[in-house]
Parts: C-alpha cells; sequence; structure tokens
C-alpha cells in the first residue's frame, strides 16, 4: 500500500495529531502502544492525521471542487476555505476528539481509539450522540477513502444502544463488507476497551465520486 504521510506532504502537515499527548489517559496511552505493537509486523498501519486537508492550497481545492463538487461550488466562498480544519482536529488537547485510527489491509479493517473529551458533553456525564456519530463516520469515511478515494457518505444508520461514559475511551471498528461499483458499503460497532459493553452499531453507505456526474 502507499504510505500515507511522508517527506512529500506540504509543511502544515508535519504535526501528527494522532502521537501520543500528554492530555491522553492511561488507557488511550495502553491501546495506542498495543497497537503499534501490531505494527511492527506489518500487518496493521498507524494512520497519520492531520487539521488540514489534502486540498489546502488554494489551487488545489479549487480544482478539487471544479472537478467534483461543480453544483456546490457556487456557493462555496473559497477565500474562507483557506481557514477551512478538519472538524474533529479544532479542540485544544484533551477537550474534544482525540483519536488514534489504525488499518488492516488483508481484514479491510480501521480500528479508531477514540476518547471523548469533556466539551463533547451530551446528557450529563455522557458522550454527545452527534459526537459519536461524527466519530464512527470519520472512521468508516477513512475505511472508504483507504479503498477507493474520493468518497462521500450517503449513508449513515446508528443504532446507540448503550450511553458512552465522557472521558473514557472506546474502540471504534469498522469492517468493509462489501464493494459494488461506486457503493462501498462499511459496517461499525462502538465498544468499550474491554470488549463487554457494546456502546453502538453502524452501517454506512459511500458513493466514490464521479467527475462526470454534477453533484
Ligand atoms: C478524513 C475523515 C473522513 C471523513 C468522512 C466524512 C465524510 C462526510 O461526512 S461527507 C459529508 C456528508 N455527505 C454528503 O454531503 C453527501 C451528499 N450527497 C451527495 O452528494 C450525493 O448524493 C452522493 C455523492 C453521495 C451520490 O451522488 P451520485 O454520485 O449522483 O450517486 P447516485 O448516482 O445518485 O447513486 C449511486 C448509487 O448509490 C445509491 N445511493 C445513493 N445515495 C443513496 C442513499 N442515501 N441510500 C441508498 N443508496 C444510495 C443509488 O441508488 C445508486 O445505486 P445504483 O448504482 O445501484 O443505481
Amino acid at each position: 500500500m502507499r504510505p500515507l504521510a511522508g517527506s512529500y506532504l506540504p509543511e502544515f502537515f508535519h504535526e501528527d495529531h494522532s502521537l501520543p499527548k500528554p492530555s491522553w489517559s492511561k488507557d488511550m496511552r495502553l491501546l495506542f502502544d498495543q497497537f503499534m505493537k501490531k505494527c511492527e509486523d506489518g500487518s496493521w498501519i498507524h494512520l497519520p492525521s492531520y487539521n488540514y486537508t489534502l486540498f489546502q492550497r488554494s489551487q488545489d481545492i479549487s480544482a478539487f471542487i471544479h472537478a467534483y463538487l461543480p453544483t456546490a461550488s457556487k456557493l462555496i466562498n473559497e477565500e474562507k476555505l483557506l481557514q477551512a480544519k478538519i472538524f474533529t482536529r479544532n479542540f485544544e488537547d484533551g477537550l474534544g476528539f482525540e483519536y488514534v485510527m489504525f488499518y488492516n489491509d488483508v481484514e479491510k479493517r480501521v480500528v479508531c481509539v477514540f476518547e471523548g473529551g469533556p466539551y463533547l458533553q451530551g446528557m450529563p456525564g455522557c458522550l454527545h450522540g452527534g459526537a459519536i456519530a461524527t466519530m464512527i463516520d470519520a472512521t468508516v469515511g477513512t475505511s472508504a477513502m483507504i479503498a477507493e478515494g474520493i468518497v462521500m457518505t450517503a449513508n449513515l444508520n446508528i443504532n446507540f444502544k448503550r450511553p458512552v461514559p465522557l472521558c473514557s475511551v472506546v474502540l471504534i471498528n469498522s469492517q468493509l463488507d462489501k464493494i459494488e461499483g461506486r457503493k462501498l458499503f462499511i459496517s461499525c460497532n462502538v465498544q468499550s476497551v474491554d470488549e463487554k459493553t457494546l456502546y453502538t452499531e453502524a452501517t454506512s453507505l459511500f458513493i466514490k465520486l464521479d467527475p462526470e456526474k454534477q453533484v
């Protein structure tokens, strides 16, 4: 598989937010170390994570939007796009989304180790459902992008089975089930670290964008 990070990346990609930080809990650090160990034989790959998209430079953004989203491009303020950052990487360390993803190419799985910080509260003491949905979308979306490149979420179906305690660490397990033409079907669950509690189950449909179509 092509390496996902490296010296060819522009300078603003050089801070990888998926690496351990002092704000991480012990559980988060322990799981990170366990997965990094699994990466040693190449069966798993650590996926770096940046604040910006691959299309951050103005000429790249313009080219991308005009190629793939020509209808939406009429309403997009391209100047403001230069300030755009990835939604899940905008909080101060430890307050919002802390996560790291790993990929297994043989099993077509992406696992996300996720700790939702205190600014993601929904019901008192619990993680907001939208924050869970966001991280599910990010995890299955990563799986879809690795498989097929430029994709968008068409459908995300989520069953919230147990509340996720705020500031706890969970595992988001995603599995690429099948690809039919431009459609990618990816399922997902959210579990406690000891795998005894199933918090959430989800299925998703991603569509590979077709530049011939006026989306
Ligand atoms: C880095 C971290 C990753 C983060 C990932 C985050 C990803 C996101 O959140 S994306 C943002 C949210 N999503 C969107 O805004 C998408 C909005 N929707 C769209 O733009 C379009 O509907 C889009 C691109 C998904 C599909 O449009 P288009 O390319 O015209 O596909 P279209 O021809 O309609 O459909 C293709 C096939 O998919 C099926 N399909 C499309 N949408 C759906 C749906 N919602 N449910 C079921 N089937 C669907 C169609 O029936 C068709 O099936 P078939 O080929 O068997 O006839």
